[in-house]
């Protein structure tokens, strides 16, 4: 259960956009000259940014083994250190770099700066250092929006003592979209939208992807995705959308809410 200290939500239009790993390293022009048509549009924009691959890349020339359950990295000891390491120390500074480059005024951030995801740990025997969040600091987020800031988030946590854990991105910028009440979530990834038979669906419901799961059409990476998803329009986002670096892809929501 994910709570904000506020639940006031101004009338702005606010959007977040999460960058999934296998988007990382080639962020195209396309991607940039679609962000900048949003924020002209009048959104205020919120990136939260994984990065699966590096951490996988780094595990394997520490010697770490690692295991993903279900979506979800089983995280030791060793491998938090890492994991912060590499979405903190490289992949953060690396995007705020690209978008301070394409002129956008980019703030990095992760879970301990002004409190912004307090967890506790999610299920310490079956995942180790992973966290579930229980509250989103939105206060300093709109802060930061009202300035015309982008807050560029990656997915670490902290603890009351003050640790790190490490939490899948996909369900970070759901809880982040649920905080500031944004009025959609896009879902970045190397794929333009879930494909079922070898066909990208324009559109999908809750009850359609839980049947996906069940049948092993949806698999992988992309099952936190559509959870997260499922999450968030609970919460009371209108739309989340699976889509590639064009923003272009599958549109998620009830069934009421796509006709
Ligand atoms: N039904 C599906 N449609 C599209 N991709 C799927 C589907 N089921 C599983 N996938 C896999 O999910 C991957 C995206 O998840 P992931 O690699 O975790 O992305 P990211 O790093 O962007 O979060 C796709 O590249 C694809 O291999
Ligand atoms: C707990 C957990 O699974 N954390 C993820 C965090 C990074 C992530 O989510 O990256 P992508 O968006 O590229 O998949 C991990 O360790 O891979």
């Amino acid at each position: 259960m994910i709570t904000s200290k506020s639940m006031h939500h101004t009338e702005r239009k606010r959007v977040v956009i999460k960058l999934g790993g296998s988007t990382l390293e080639r962020l195209s022009e396309g991607f940039f000259t679609r962000f900048n048509e949003l924020r002209n549009e009048g959104y205020e924009v919120v990136i939260v940014h994984g990065g699966g691959p590096f951490i996988n890349e780094a595990l394997k020339e520490t010697g770490i083994e690692s295991k993903i359950d279900h979506g979800i990295r089983v995280t030791c000891e060793k491998s938090i250190e890492i994991v912060k390491q590499v979405l903190i120390g490289n992949v953060n500074t690396s995007l705020v770099h690209q978008l301070n480059r394409n002129a956008v005024e980019a703030i990095g951030l992760n879970g301990f700066d002004g409190k912004l995801l307090e967890c506790s740990m999610l299920d310490e025997k079956r995942y180790g250092f992973v966290g579930n969040i229980h509250a989103v600091n939105q206060t300093m987020i709109e802060k930061l929006l009202v300035a015309e800031m982008v807050p560029v988030i990656s997915c670490i946590g902290s603890t009351n003592d003050g640790f790190a854990l490490n939490i899948n991105a996909d369900t970070v910028a759901s809880a982040i979209a649920f905080a500031i009440g944004a009025e959609s979530l896009l879902l970045v990834t190397d794929t333009p939208g879930i494909k079922i038979e070898n066909q990208i669906k324009q559109s999908a419901t809750p009850g359609q992807i839980a049947k996906w799961i069940e049948n092993g059409d949806i698999y992988g990476g992309m099952i936190p995705k559509v959870n997260a998803a499922v999450a968030c329009l609970d919460a009371g986002v209108a739309t989340v959308q699976v889509v590639d670096q064009y923003l272009t892809g599958t549109m998620i929501a009830f069934e009421e809410v796509l006709n």
